[in-house]
């Protein structure tokens, strides 16, 4: 028996919501599992071809949660989403590893868990959460109980232009240039635009998304690892998009709009101007993680 995951890309933060948003978007990677007699894992770069994998460290974390010993297994990776570019393809990883460890021992896994087993992995609940649960996702974590993750409807109209450069920016490195603390008023500016930018996104009110879209915690630091950052936020912008963040750590940037031609208008602009870059036109994606017996 194999079994194909399906993980949509993440987009966390969406600027304002530093470690506690994310939504899923319509781009995806898939993990196709069986049981074999060593582990053979395909589809990815070399340096990823072994017991380090993040899909197979997973997978042994979920096992051992379980009470299970770990067994060997045959992994192929069909990836959509680039690696280090903040369209959280480390989650893709971490929840396929899971969902493949369930599916593969014949295990009833919920949400509530999946995300809680991640969210070890991840160190953060913002991308694994709407990775699995799909749509907008505010998750956070009171002490010593599960993660707490409520859940959006995301307004159909919104498209997503998500341009990604051809350069990595490393999570772990783009999360050291964070402020460990910030002033009671800046805490203060965050907390209403949070609530502001999910009304916002639900309603699809893009006056309110890009009055909400104003973050001081993260974007202003990590907009330096962004060369192209002034330019496409611009081109955006004077497009007709409503605003535009940094996707998680960078370095795509995701520009919001109701209004489907500007969204193609402004992928065939940035294409043309950029074309080592990829450049995207995304919906929320409603569904979250998919499992498929073969
Ligand atoms: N196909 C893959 N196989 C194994 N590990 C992967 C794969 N894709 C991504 N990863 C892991 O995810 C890491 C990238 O995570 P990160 O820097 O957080 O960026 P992202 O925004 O893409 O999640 C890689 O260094 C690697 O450890
Ligand atoms: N909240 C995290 C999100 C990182 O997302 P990724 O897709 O860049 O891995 C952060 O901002 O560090």
């Amino acid at each position: 028996m194999s079994v194909k995951i399906t993980v949509p890309a993440t987009s966390a933060n969406l600027g304002i919501g530093y470690d506690c948003l994310g939504m899923a978007v319509s781009l995806y990677s898939e993990f196709t599992f069986e049981r074999a007699d060593e582990l053979q894992i395909s589809g990815c770069s070399e340096k990823y071809r072994n017991e380090n994998n993040l899909v197979y460290r997973s997978f042994e974390l979920a096992l051992a949660h379980w009470g299970e010993e770990p067994f060997p297994i045959k992994l192929h990776i069909d990836a959509a989403i680039p690696v280090s570019r903040g369209l959280g393809s480390s989650s893709t990883c971490t929840v396929a590893g899971i969902m493949g460890a369930a599916a593969l021992t014949g295990r009833i896994v919920g949400r509530a868990e999946a995300v809680s087993i991640a969210t070890e992995m991840e160190g953060h609940p913002d991308n694994v959460a709407p990775a699995i649960m799909g749509s907008l996702v505010c998750s956070f974590t009171p002490q010593g109980e599960l993660p707490n993750c409520i859940r959006y409807n995301v307004n159909p109209n919104l498209r997503f232009v998500t341009v990604i450069p051809p350069y990595e920016v490393k999570t772990e490195e783009a999360r050291k240039i964070v402020p460990q603390e910030v002033p009671l008023s800046t805490a203060v500016w965050q907390m209403g635009r949070i609530s502001g930018l999910t009304r916002g996104l639900e309603s699809g009110d893009v006056r309110l998304i890009a009055a909400a879209c104003d973050d001081k915690i993260q974007e202003p630091y990590r907009r330096e690892l962004i060369p192209d950052y002034d330019e496409v936020r611009e081109v955006c912008l004077n497009g007709g998009a409503a605003t535009l963040w940094i996707s998680g750590s960078g370095s795509t940037l995701m520009a919001v709009t109701d209004d489907g031609l500007v969204a193609e208008s402004l992928r065939a602009r940035l294409q043309s101007m950029h074309p080592d870059f990829q450049v995207h036109v995304l919906e929320c994606d409603t569904q979250g993680v998919r499992i498929q017996l073969a």
